[in-house]
């Protein structure tokens, strides 16, 4: 039997309280204030907090096809590093997961080489772009967790109704990337600082227009429509009202469209500032702020994209979209939105753990009782640490918080009842 007892953490529910926990095999055996067992690994909290694992259901692992960027190994020791112990992979990889066999192979692979859990996403329709739908229900069958053509926006409203009725019988949700490629043209910032920037821009219409779209298909279908990365004021506005009208519908909102804005960009060059959706106005952060407080958004998602260096390279227009995140967003949310008193630790457990599980019907963990799996995650809230591009478990380090002064980081994170990953 494997044994390991964690001394001295606080939870969230009662922080003056420091506890212990024992972990027998896969589950937790015992929660006491002073536990002692001989003969098994400790682990000394020294007060960290200690927190269902969390869950991410949007990151980008790369792997098939892209495995110079990252691969599962080092997309969930990233994922462990960064406190996760369940994430949703999107099928922007090659080949696609447009059929069973491919997605099978992916779901072997996915749990054969993955330190934590990787539930995978299927495609929408083949090759994320085809105006026809994959057999989504036989899909489910093969395990796809939800389905997606993440990167790309379903353009056409009669493949978006068609997939949102296989969804249904498929009893799966559908999360949509939000872009009309028509308004998208080939911007890379948002309207707003294009022509300051000298670039083209991307009209933050590109996104509202087709989620209204989606959200009365949503209506007429009954599917559970989840929205990525959602980034404009108007996108949580129509939200809003779809859930006062009865719409199953959940969004999700990313760590840098919740703590960066079109403030942050200053030159042609800033490319870990260059991501899709892209960073939209203060008043837009403000909206996705306030509407996740609110509870318009359900979840963060960190939106995971690692890029190569080379890929990174350029300015703001050759650059690749897209940010890393697994391992600087707990940090990121308790430094900006809990210490200055904006949100609490229990708002961020439902954002992080509790709602994404509940939304998309998994299996984690979500609260910490005796006789649940152990998947666990332990955080330093004491220590002041500064973000490293040496430090990252993942293959790469596109991100623009690097330099950052932050309170949080991973101290140790478990799963299945096994220590993943420990801090040293
Ligand atoms: N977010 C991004 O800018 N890029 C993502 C795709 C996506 O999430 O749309 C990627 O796969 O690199
Ligand atoms: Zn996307
Ligand atoms: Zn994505």
């Amino acid at each position: 039997m494997t044994r390991l007892l964690i001394k001295h953490a606080q939870m969230v529910e009662q922080p003056e309280q420091l506890i212990d926990v024992l972990i027998e095999d896969e589950q937790i055996a015992a929660i006491g204030s002073s536990l002692a067992v001989s003969g098994v690994e400790v682990i000394d909290a020294r007060g960290a907090l200690i927190m269902p694992g969390l869950v991410d259901v949007h990151v980008h692992f790369r792997d098939p096809g892209q495995t110079d960027k990252e691969t599962i190994t080092t997309g969930s020791k990233a994922a462990a590093r960064g406190g996760f112990t369940t994430v949703l992979a999107m099928p922007n990889v090659q080949p696609v997961p447009n059929t069973a066999a491919t997605l099978h192979e992916m779901v072997i692979h996915n749990h054969e080489k993955g330190l934590v859990h990787i539930e995978q996403y299927a495609a929408v329709s083949a090759e994320l772009t085809d105006q026809s739908i994959n057999d989504l229900v036989g899909l489910a069958q093969t395990g796809a967790v939800a389905f997606s053509n993440d990167g790309k926006g379903v353009q056409s409203a009669a493949t978006m109704l068609a997939a949102m009725k296989a969804a249904v019988k498929a009893n799966r949700v559908i999360s949509a990337h939000l872009e009309d490629n028509d308004l998208m043209g080939h911007g890379v910032v948002d309207q707003s600082v294009a022509d300051q920037l000298q670039v083209a821009g991307i009209d933050p219409l590109a996104e509202t227009s087709q989620l209204a779209r989606d959200l009365v298909l949503a209506q007429a279908t009954g599917a559970h429509y989840h929205v990525a990365h959602l980034s404009t004021k108007n996108g949580v506005e129509l939200v809003r009202l779809a859930k006062l009208h009865g719409v199953h519908v959940t969004a999700e909102v990313t760590p840098h469209h919740l703590l960066l804005d079109t403030t942050a960009i200053h030159t042609r060059k800033d490319v870990n500032l260059k991501m899709n959706p892209p960073l939209r106005t203060p008043t837009d952060r403000a909206a996705v702020v306030a509407g996740l407080l609110d509870g318009t958004i359900d979840m963060v998602a960190t939106d995971h994209a690692p890029h190569t260096v080379a890929d990174k390279a350029g300015d703001m227009v050759s650059a690749a979209f897209g940010i890393t995140g697994l391992e600087t967003c707990f940090p990121l949310l308790y430094t900006h939105l809990v210490r200055p008193g904006i949100a609490t630790l229990a708002q961020v457990q439902r954002w992080l753990n509790q709602a994404p599980a509940k939304a998309f019907k998994l299996s984690a963990p979500t609260t910490i009782r005796v006789g649940q799996k152990a998947d666990l995650a332990l955080f330093d809230l004491e220590h002041a640490h500064t973000i490293q591009a040496d430090e990252f478990a993942s293959k790469s380090v596109n991100t623009p918080f690097i330099g950052e002064k932050v309170y949080g980081m991973t101290v140790a994170t478990i799963v299945d009842g096994q220590l993943v990953y420990r801090a040293d």
